[in-house]
């Protein structure tokens, strides 16, 4: 569903993402683990096209996503929920949620995006920026299904959000996934969370993979390794 081959990208002179390469199925969820620098966020801002890539290619579903703006990736069937949840806080949660609706819905919520998140439905009426950082975390998510995706990319949804709401977030992730046949890739340093979820976890480190191990073989103290020193 996602295929990515060979991607490089980075900033000015520095090349940050080497060589990337990474087939995900549908309907799978991926964890790409690393510190702090390691190159995850701008792994996710190259695959939206929000960062140039230098060389190698990305494809939805078979469509190559090389060239295309940001809007016509989230068209092709890719969203984004970026480090930091970047909502619109002077926005209501409704208003928050229509901005990833396609015009076609007209303003009108899926009720299965309430079901999946019932805190939103309580508090469409508030502004963004009044909900807990969890809350927010939980908006920023359901505007992006509010795209209607077949690959979700999430950076690091656990940042600075408390265990309980963690938890909610891994159980709606595993809901979504299932009633939508949705592909999740999600960035994190988080073990415990990641655990909870993915079937598969690669690590990244300087901008290249380390280790790669699925769910039924994964050496959790390598990981922990990678993701401490
Ligand atoms: N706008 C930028 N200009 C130049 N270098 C950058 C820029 N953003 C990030 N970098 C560099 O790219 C490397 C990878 O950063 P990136 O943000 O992708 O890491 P990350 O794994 O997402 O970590 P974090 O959790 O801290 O965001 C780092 O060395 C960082 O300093």
């Amino acid at each position: 569903m996602l295929n990515i081959a060979n991607l490089a990208s980075g900033y000015g002179q520095s090349e940050v993402i080497h060589d990337i390469s990474l087939n995900v199925e549908k309907q799978e969820i991926v964890a790409v683990m690393g510190r702090n620098g390691m190159g995850k966020t701008t792994l996710f801002k190259t695959l939206m096209g929000i960062l140039p890539s230098r060389s190698g290619s990305v494809k939805v579903d078979g469509r190559e996503l090389g060239g295309l703006e940001s809007h016509e990736r989230v068209a092709s069937g890719v969203a984004y929920v970026p480090q930091g949840r970047m909502i619109f806080p002077s926005m209501t949660v409704l208003e928050n949620i229509q901005t990833g609706l396609p015009a076609s819905a007209r303003g009108r919520v899926p009720e299965e995006l309430y079901a999946l998140f019932p805190v939103l439905y309580d508090m469409r009426g508030r502004r963004g920026g009044n909900l807990s950082g969890g809350q927010q975390q939980q908006l920023a998510i359901a505007r992006a299904l509010a795209t209607n995706p077949k690959v979700l990319l999430l950076d690091e949804p656990t940042e600075g959000i408390q265990p309980s709401i963690i938890k909610d977030i891994a159980k709606s992730l595993k809901e979504i996934r299932k009633l939508r046949q949705l592909t999740i890739v999600v960035s994190e340093q988080v073990l415990s969370f990641t655990l909870e979820i993915a079937d598969r976890f690669l690590v990244i480190d300087k901008g290249r993979f380390v280790y790669e191990g699925a769910r039924d073989v994964v050496d959790a103290p390598t990981i922990s390794r990678y993701l401490s020193v």
